[in-house]
């Protein structure tokens, strides 16, 4: 699968750029603040249908312009993908597939694989819970769309029950027989999914050691921990027991929207005790187990984006990155950095079929 060709237009902060790729590599280089991120995460758009950067998509938009639209051809099992997404101020965020709307964004999810890895992946580290959350649902997602699906309905329960709890507080009402109705609805939900989680875990793990001992040339124990309520109680024990409090907080402080991946490198939690170079080995050879896991179970390389990261990382490290890239096996690459002569140096040693694209600045043309 590649993506063939990309036009944008005021996204961010591009008016109106065409693109037709090469389908190994393709580089954007420029100066900062050019746009070279902003044209990786149009790209991402077309996976996701939303940013990766920017979660507000009303910010999206060209500062000045009140629409943006990012039209991408790919091809995929040999044929054309035609994917479009657009937004203008007022209206709903509209994604086609070969010209045909969708209904729910959910079910474009996982037809266009794609990973990113870029500087601010940092966030699964440094953020909260939600953040290691969405990286875990995101990829599990891309694989099975009955997870999401199980998953939009969960989380659409806990915020009906959060609306009933909050009610409590101003009428001293409780809605017991809807109150019932949610909580066995969300037992329902909550074990397939505590499942899938749990099983991801065990079958991603070994691939995440291995990139992790391919990247940093040592072996040191590596470690991500599903943290879950699930692992010592039911759902519906978890409601029941927590209910006073839910009460008192007026939202459902209990269950699988409460997980954690705990991230450990010799024991220790990466957060506190990893130096930053181990930190940023850790999300790279996470997002490359990520790209790799995607690739065995849909039997397609996800598209591949490197934001800025030669920028970030050692010589050692990029050549680590970059022999990966020579064994074929990654599909398409898409790269952005700031040196255009360093880029094509690292690229010429690699003897793989690439394309340079430079991009400068919108004011300066
Ligand atoms: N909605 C918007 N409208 C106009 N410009 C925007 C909008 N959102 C972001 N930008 C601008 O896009 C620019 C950043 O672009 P981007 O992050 O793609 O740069 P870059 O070329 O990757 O830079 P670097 O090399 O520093 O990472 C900034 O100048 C930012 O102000």
């Amino acid at each position: 699968m590649y993506l063939k060709s990309l036009n944008i237009l005021n996204f961010k902060n591009i008016e109106d750029e065409n693109f037709q790729f090469n389908q190994r590599i393709n580089c954007f280089v420029g100066l900062n603040g050019v746009g070279k991120t902003n044209i990786l995460d149009a790209i991402y758009y077309m996976a996701y249908g939303k940013s990766y950067f920017n979660p507000i998509a009303l910010q999206n938009i060209k500062h000045g312009t009140d629409f943006f639209v990012i039209d991408a051809h790919f091809v995929k099992n040999d044929k054309d993908e035609h994917i479009v997404c657009s937004l203008k101020k007022g209206q709903k965020r509209i994604l086609k597939r070969n010209g045909k709307n969708y209904d729910r964004f959910s079910d474009h999810f996982g037809l266009i694989p794609l990973v990113i890895i870029s500087p601010s992946d940092t966030d699964l580290i440094t953020e909260g819970s939600e953040t290691r959350r969405k990286f875990l649902d995101s990829v599990i997602s891309q694989m099975d769309s009955q997870y999401l699906q199980q998953l939009i309905q969960y989380q659409k329960l806990i915020a009906q029950r959060n609306a009933l709890l909050k009610n409590y507080a101003l009428s001293h009402f409780l809605d017991q027989d809807t109150l019932v109705v949610y909580n066995e609805q969300l037992e329902i939900l909550a074990h397939p999914i505590y499942e899938s989680r749990k099983q991801f875990i065990q079958d991603f793990l070994p691939i995440f050691n291995y990139y992790h001992q391919l990247i940093t040339d040592n072996k040191d124990d590596v470690q991500l921990i599903y943290e879950t309520q699930l692992n010592s109680k039911t759902m519906s024990t978890l409601l029941t027991e927590n209910l006073n409090k839910d009460l008192a907080l007026q939202y459902t402080s209990v269950g699988i929207h409460k997980d954690d991946l705990s991230f450990e490198l010799k024991g220790y939690p990466i957060k506190k005790f990893g130096s930053q170079g181990q930190q940023k080995s850790f999300l790279i050879a996470l997002k490359i187990a990520q790209f790799e896991f995607i690739k065995k179970q849909k039997g397609i390389a996800p598209i591949l984006l490197f934001d800025d990261i030669f920028d970030k990382l050692d010589e050692n490290r990029v050549r680590k990155i970059l022999e990966l890239v020579n064994l074929d096996t990654f599909g398409q690459l898409f790269i952005s950095d700031t040196h255009a002569e360093r880029t094509e140096n690292l690229l010429n040693s690699i003897h793989q079929d690439f394309e340079i694209f430079k991009i400068q600045n919108p004011n300066n043309e």
